[in-house]
């Protein structure tokens, strides 16, 4: 058993996070949010006809925020055109509630009653089609294409709602049917707004339970980047995708719950403004918090309430001067509060209020093994690789193996082509010429989901953690392709068993590496070569038999070194085939079975330890030569 690597540091460290963050507060956020729809519920009956209206749209502009807080704040893609989305809804359940065409051929067929539900189910198709096709167009690309894609989406909507004529052009469509369900109809906005209010609650649960689940961890580690997404085996594409049908599904709920409150729909509500609005609502609520698409709708609505009553009041003048005011607020509120408010309040109320530890089953059944390859097979292979940037040769004809049981460490100055040649062993890249096989299989250009899936964990030379998340957390992500549970199940909590043993996996992987100690801090919080072993934990826990290592000893201090070479000597006899690119001389050449020695893209020498430090070649071009390798290579 390797020391634990953190037991030096910490002699170093004066400070050491506690291995649980200590509970302050006495009143749960569970309870708190139990009395607050408790209070909700008794005091609806006896609210202002007005309050219970204001209180009613916020709730509908809530549901819209909470898709984007899925979307913008945890998946880091930005639509500002939720509002064409609210408006298939609306316009859907209008339609079929009115048409004569309609109403004549469904209404025989589910009754009148059942009119507002086919009409809910029509908008929720067309936007599930419509979202797909869109999302799978445009969140592939990255950048600034699916904000402009949603703008341009949003205003065609729009003015396509004006413009058709079966939709009631500008006027709009009137006499709205409300729900009813058999003899209770919901035709006032008090009842309505009861139904608004359960829809959210019940939508909030769901997401809820989908962010805190394997689904929930592989939709945050969109924002951690592609690369390191897709190297846990998560299919990034198909992610995001999800995530943009999710967010314009739960628009259309809001859009279709609006038509039967208002009973009434025109364009002027879905226009590419109000799609802005809800944005901002996401965001000044605190883009990454579900509770604070609630808070950011109730400040927008009641901002625009006291503005529209207040300015001309004040300036004894009628005009739309709100928007302006709104506007300048926004931004100072934005530049005051970056993360939202949602963050602030919750940092002000965390005397009183704390978090629970979510219970998971005790009994875990563990994740499933596979037994490693014997020792001397070969994992990987690179036959004759070739990688052209142009007229740039970064890997001229490069080969080499890695055999289960060995560290073979890659070395070479910089700009020698380690990196490139570490992309295309790890699918982040492909070879110009020449073939990578994994576990005997040729890669061809299989992206880095497939290479994880055959059995191999990476760890990237600019560490790529999600650093709010919880190191157990983190680690957990590597176990994702290990498990199997989809959206359903987890946001309906049907994965719980699974989740225990994701989370077990991750426990053992963290006291493997001896980080116990911080499995529950935010892996931002520690040091640099703390979170490089955060990274060889989470990849250990996708129970690779390869596992590459991008500059592993990077920032470590010389005992953390020593504790890692320990690590990786166990993980070895394990049965592991270990590649290192590594410019600490000293590490690898203790660490070591064989070495590649890489210059200017080609091989130079290949061998022992031994052999490398004898060898003239590799003298010259990089352990006897510039500067920077001297104080190594000593
Ligand atoms: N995407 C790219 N487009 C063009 N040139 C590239 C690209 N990636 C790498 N190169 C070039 O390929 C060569 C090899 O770079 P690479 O990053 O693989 O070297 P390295 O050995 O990993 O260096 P270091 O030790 O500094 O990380 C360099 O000349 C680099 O500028």
């Amino acid at each position: 058993m390797s020391a634990p690597l953190t037991s030096q540091t910490a002699q170093a460290k004066p400070a050491e996070p506690a291995a649980t963050p200590a509970r302050r507060g006495f009143v749960s956020t569970r309870a708190l949010t139990l009395m607050a729809v408790a209070l909700l519920a008794v005091s609806w009956g006896f609210l202002p006809d007005f309050t219970v209206v204001i209180l009613s749209y916020i709730g509908l502009y809530s549901i819209v925020a909470a898709g984007l807080v899925m979307l913008t704040g945890v998946g880091g893609m930005t639509s500002f055109g939720q509002a064409a989305f609210v408006g298939i809804g609306a316009y859907a359940t209008a339609w079929v509630g009115t048409s004569p065409v309609a109403t004549q051929a469904l209404g025989a067929l589910v009754g009148t009653n059942g009119l507002p539900w086919v009409g809910l189910l029509l908008g929720l198709l067309i936007t599930f089609v419509v979202a797909w096709f869109l999302g799978a167009v445009t969140v592939k690309l990255q950048g600034h294409y699916l904000p402009l894609c949603t703008i341009a989406w949003g205003l065609s909507l729009y003015y396509l709602f004006g413009n058709m004529e079966f939709l009631g052009g500008q006027t709009g469509i009137t006499s709205v049917p409300a729900i009813k369900f058999g003899s209770l109809s919901l035709e006032s906005p008090r009842a309505m707004g009861v139904v608004i209010w359960i829809v959210l609650l019940v939508a909030l649960w769901l997401l809820h339970n989908l962010l805190d689940s394997r689904e929930g961890r592989a939709i945050r580690s969109l924002k951690g980047g592609q690369i390191m997404a897709e190297s846990m085996g998560i299919h990034t594409a198909r992610h995001r995708v999800k995530l943009f049908v999710l967010a314009a599904l739960l628009a259309t709920l809001s859009g279709w719950l609006y038509a039967h409150m208002q009973r009434f729909v025109s364009p002027a509500p879905f226009n590419l403004n109000i799609g802005i609005e809800y944005l901002f609502m996401a965001v000044v609520g605190g883009a990454g918090h579900l509770w604070g698409a609630v808070l950011g709708a109730t400040v927008i609505t009641l901002l625009k309430e006291k503005l529209q009553d207040i300015l001309p009041a004040l300036l004894g003048t009628n005009g739309n001067f709100e928007v302006i005011v709104f506007g300048l607020l926004m931004v100072l509120v934005l530049q005051r509060f970056a993360e939202g408010l949602w963050p602030t309040l919750q940092r002000m109320a965390s005397r009183w209020v704390y978090q629970p530890q979510a219970a998971l089953p005790a009994a875990v059944k563990p994740l499933d093994q596979h037994a490693l390859p014997p020792a001397g097979t070969v994992l990987l292979a690179a036959e004759h690789v070739t990688k052209r940037f142009g007229g740039l040769v970064a890997n001229n004809d490069v080969s080499m193996t890695l055999k289960a049981g060995e560290v073979h460490a890659l070395i070479g100055p910089n700009g020698a082509g380690k990196s490139t040649f570490f992309n295309m062993i790890s699918g982040v890249d492909s070879a110009t010429e020449g073939q990578v096989q994994l576990m005997g299989k040729t890669m061809g250009h299989a992206p880095s989901r497939a290479f994880a899936a055959l059995g191999l964990g990476r760890t990237f030379q600019h560490v790529r953690l999600l650093g709010q998340r919880s190191v157990l957390e983190n680690v957990a992500l590597g176990a994702h392709q290990r498990a199997h549970k989809g959206w359903l199940a987890s946001m309906l909590r049907m994965d719980r068993a699974e989740e225990a043993a994701l989370l077990d996996e991750a426990r053992q992987q963290i006291e493997r590496c001896g980080l116990a100690a911080f499995a529950h801090v935010p892996a931002a919080s520690l040091a640099l070569g703390q979170q490089r072993i955060v990274e060889i934990a989470r990849a250990l826990a996708g129970q690779p038999a390869a596992l590459l290592l991008d500059e592993p000893a990077a920032g470590l201090r010389h005992l953390e070194k020593q504790a890692l070479a320990d690590l990786l000597r166990q993980l070895r006899a394990q049965g592991l085939g270990i590649l290192v690119v590594e410019h600490d001389m000293e590490f690898v050449m203790n660490l070591a079975d064989r070495i590649t020695v890489l210059e200017f893209g080609t091989v130079i020498a290949a061998g022992s330890p031994a052999e490398i430090q004898s060898n003239q070649r590799v003298l010259d071009a990089y352990l006897g030569g510039g500067d920077d390798n001297e104080e190594s290579a000593a």
